[in-house]
């Protein structure tokens, strides 16, 4: 325990694992054009600051280059396998959406030297992660479970789904906030109670975006509540406005007498030397990605958004905003268009 000035006592017993996927979540916000280039070089400076965990993959997850997601300038495997020759230390972690990923692409990915799978499903669906669990123990590979749009369950509802990925062998479930819509303690909530479910055997995870600004300050009331594993992306860069930045989760975290085991000053190099530079697209809390905050809308939408407000000419949050009323969840892509195309008729 660390008393801090402000008088509060914050329990700093237990490490807490950085991961970062700039080159995942990163993927969306670069429209899935990463190089070659981009990776190692990222891949090297998150290693050199000891970020032990990497996720490299199409914003989509394995098999993501697609019509309806936007295909990747470079094919994934030589993505995976760039990343799994410059990592010294770190594991390469792969993203699987159960349906476009296969159990296939998670074994040649594994091969390519993938040491790690997320496996992520929409919050009332984990059910269909159940044999890629199977399959990567199998395999030999660290598992984790990606919980989506978590802000659409209640805390129990969410626990009883985390079970069913424990229970299929998970290693680590994610509270993860896609529509960075979460605030305070409504992610807090959501961690204790996957928490309370899980037990010592399964850590929780806790991943945010910024779009209402409350990725850092949710990720550490996460860890507070329980969470052992924070993800995180460098200068913010994933879909939304954009992820909780790793350098400053590696920076807040130190400031609290948690141990992180990564560098900050690394991390901040990283971002600001290596990553930033190749950046096309800022993340920024801009009106549209408030609002995804606001009515719920999955981060990864706002540039399909952005598409069909400039190709049927309706703003963007306007679009966004019938997207959040309506609910529609990843892999609803093309209902965007629908909107954007009704919108165009009504005006
Ligand atoms: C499409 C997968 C998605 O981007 C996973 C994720 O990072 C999230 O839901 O926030
Ligand atoms: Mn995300």
């Amino acid at each position: 325990m660390n008393e801090k000035s402000t008088g509060t006592t914050v329990d700093t017993e237990r490490e807490v694992r950085i991961v970062d996927t700039t080159l995942r979540d990163g993927s969306h916000a670069m429209a899935h054009q990463f190089t070659e280039r981009n990776v190692r070089d990222t891949v090297r400076a998150l290693d050199d600051a000891g970020v032990s965990l990497i996720e490299v993959t199409h914003g989509d997850g394995l098999g993501g280059s697609t019509f309806n997601y936007g295909f990747s300038l470079v094919d994934e495997r030589k993505l995976i396998a760039a990343a799994a020759d410059e990592a010294q230390r770190a594991t390469i972690a792969v993203l699987l959406l159960p349906g476009l990923g296969t159990v296939a692409d998670m074994k040649a990915a594994a091969d390519l030297g993938a040491g790690a799978v997320r496996v992520a499903t929409h919050c009332t669906e984990a059910d269909v992660s159940i044999q890629h669990f199977t399959k990567a123990r199998e395999l030999g590979l660290e598992t984790v479970g990606f919980l989506m749009l978590a802000h659409m369950s209640e805390p129990e509802a969410l626990a009883k789904q985390a079970r069913i990925m424990a229970d299929a062998g998970c290693q680590c479930v994610y509270v993860v906030d896609s529509a960075g819509a979460l605030i305070l303690e409504e992610a807090a909530d959501r961690v204790a109670a996957l928490v309370a479910e899980l037990g010592d055997q399964v850590q929780v995870g806790y991943h945010g975006h910024q779009n209402l600004s409350f990725g850092v300050a949710n990720s550490v009331l996460a860890y507070r509540a329980g969470a052992r594993q924070i993800d995180g992306s460098l200068v913010a860069l994933g879909a939304g406005a954009g992820n909780s930045p790793t350098e400053v989760l590696a920076a807040a975290f130190e400031r609290l007498g948690v141990r992180t085991g990564v560098d900050k000053d690394v991390l901040m190099a990283a971002a600001e030397e290596v990553v930033k530079p190749f950046i096309t697209r800022l993340p920024v809390m801009d009106r549209s990605s408030i609002v995804q905050g606001f009515a719920g809308v999955y981060s990864s939408f706002l540039l399909h958004a952005e598409r069909a407000a400039a190709r049927y000419g309706v703003p963007a949050h306007e679009i966004l905003y019938q997207v959040g009323e309506r609910r529609y969840v990843g892999g609803q892509e093309d209902m965007i268009i629908d909107i954007a195309l009704r919108l165009a008729k009504e005006r």
